[in-house]
């Protein structure tokens, strides 16, 4: 079993609603690991990191995303952050991805300032942003099968074009 697409992204890329939608063009199950770890931990994740701090956050997300990965076979959204791991990136390697990409501007303005994003909680969102994206830009292109720039398009265009790409239709 394997996922039709798993969907990265920095946050605010649009990984949930874009993956959400495109499940649903494609007649197929929505997953995010964001979630799953939400359910498995019975905690929000702002309550993870504060708990736990980043690294009791991350290694729970290495195990949702391997377990996802063989369970799942329709879209699967993963956290911003799950492609630091190289455990994970590995697993990667063998699937279908999607890079969702955004700039630091509309990212931040995506994202505002939700608690639920503990990361971009703090007192400089812009330049933790551009901080996040400069360490992980490498990592989205390492493992993407396809790369959609986000900033100037809209959520429907976005799935109409991913839909065609991946070769399901609309
Ligand atoms: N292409 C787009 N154009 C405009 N707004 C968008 C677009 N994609 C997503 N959004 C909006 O941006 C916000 C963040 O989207 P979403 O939660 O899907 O991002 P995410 O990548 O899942 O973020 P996270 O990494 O925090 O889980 C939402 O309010 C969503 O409606
Ligand atoms: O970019 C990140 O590191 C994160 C993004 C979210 O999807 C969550 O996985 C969490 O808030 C961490
Ligand atoms: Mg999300």
């Amino acid at each position: 079993m394997s996922p039709v697409a798993v969907v990265v992204g920095p946050p605010g890329a649009g990984k949930t609603t874009i993956g959400t939608a495109l499940a649903e063009a494609l007649g197929v199950a929505f997953r995010d690991t964001d979630a799953d770890i939400v359910e498995t931990m019975g905690k929000s994740i702002s309550d993870i990191f504060t708990d736990g701090g980043e690294a009791a956050f991350r290694a729970a997300e290495e195990k949702a995303v391997a377990v996802a990965l063989r369970e799942h076979d329709g879209v699967l959204s993963l956290g911003g952050g799950a492609v630091l791991s190289e455990q994970s990136r590995k697993l990667l390697a063998e699937h279908t991805v999607v890079f969702l990409n955004v700039g630091m501007a509309e990212g931040v303005r995506r994202t505002g300032l939700s608690t639920a994003r503990p990361l971009l909680a703090g007192v400089n969102p812009r330049a933790k942003f551009k901080e996040l994206l400069d360490a992980r830009l490498p990592f989205y292109r390492e493992i993407a099968s396809v790369e959609v720039d986000t900033d100037t398009k809209s959520p429907d265009e976005i799935v109409s074009q991913l839909a065609t790409v991946l070769n399901r239709g609309e």
